[in-house]
């Protein structure tokens, strides 16, 4: 069985407060986007666990990689049989995009389809907790607001159909942690939702990534990846999450090259 789990761009993402457990509280909009990784899992016919991967290289043993880490806990909990994983990357790890989160929610569901396994909806949402603060949205899959360290999840209306999105990831990984450590959060909530649906046009005024001057100041090419994608004619623009991916939003398409960016570039039309 294969699916094709997809990245999430974030839409604003204020860091309310560090919390006890090490953890910030945040408030961020993540949507769903057309990039996607290949996951298959098949049932193993010699009995043995193996897992391979193609595409762009993963740096992590294969015990960590976050989808191996997934099933490992469904067959915990259900006394599942051994499996072969193949994964295909093409979502970049260090960009803001829940490439990994992603895969860890689609192996879940996957699992749990390959073995008609009964899992009631919050199980799967708490075990996608424990894989990691990103992982619950991708288990609905849909526009949502994101509060709490991310996994408290409220599906949000918001249709960006028939606007152009271009996504540049330039030749930086931005690790999680190390972004986290850098900010000094804002305590400033996102704006009311109704506010935002009304008014795609008021968006960069509106709407702020509490991650960006840390993360710009240390990679300033990321700043200038984000100043030419506005200059391009976006309506708005911005850091994914804690970078170093940036994306802008275009009501019709401009002219754009993938020459004119270095690093990963994606162009494609919202639906
Ligand atoms: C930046 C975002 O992508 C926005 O959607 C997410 O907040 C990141 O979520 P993630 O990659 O799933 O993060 P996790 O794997 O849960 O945590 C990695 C590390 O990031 C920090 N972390 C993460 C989420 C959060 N709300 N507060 C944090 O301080 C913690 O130091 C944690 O040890
Ligand atoms: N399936 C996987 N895909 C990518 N990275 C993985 C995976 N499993 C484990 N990792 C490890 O997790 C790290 C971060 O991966 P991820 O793709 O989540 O990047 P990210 O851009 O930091 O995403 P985000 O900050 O939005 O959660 C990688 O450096 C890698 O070592």
């Amino acid at each position: 069985m294969i699916v094709f789990p997809n990245a999430k761009i974030n839409l604003g993402l204020r860091i309310l407060r560090k919390r006890t457990d090490g953890f910030h509280d945040i408030e961020t909009i993540m949507i769903p986007i057309g990039l996607s990784d290949a996951l298959e899992i098949v049932p193993s016919a010699d009995g043995e666990f193996a897992f391979t991967s193609s595409g762009i290289a993963i740096q992590c043993d294969p015990e960590e990689n976050l989808c191996v880490k997934a099933f490992r806990m469904m067959q915990r909990k259900y006394g599942l049989p051994e499996v072969k994983i193949h994964l295909h990357k093409a979502i970049p790890a260090g960009a803001g995009l829940g490439g990994g989160s992603s895969d860890a929610a689609f192996a879940l569901k996957l699992t749990r389809r390959l073995f008609s396994i009964k899992v009631c909806g919050n199980e799967l949402l708490e075990m996608a907790a424990a894989l990691g603060s990103d992982c619950p949205f991708f288990i609905e899959n849909i526009t949502s607001v994101a509060s709490g360290r991310g996994e408290a999840l409220q599906p949000f209306p918001l249709s960006l159909k028939g606007y152009h999105l271009l996504l540049v990831k330039p030749d930086i990984n931005v690790s999680t942690p190390w972004a986290y450590k850098s900010i000094t959060p804002s305590g400033i909530p996102l704006p009311a939702p109704d506010q935002l649906q009304e008014n795609p046009d008021a968006w960069d005024a509106m709407l702020v990534n509490d991650f960006e001057p840390a993360v710009m100041k240390s990679y300033p090419e990321i700043k200038e990846v984000r100043d030419r994608i506005r200059g391009l004619g976006a309506f708005y623009t911005a850091m994914s999450g804690s970078g170093s991916a940036v994306f802008g939003l275009f009501k019709s398409a401009p002219f754009v090259r993938k020459e004119d960016f270095s690093g990963m570039f994606v162009w494609q039309e919202l639906r």
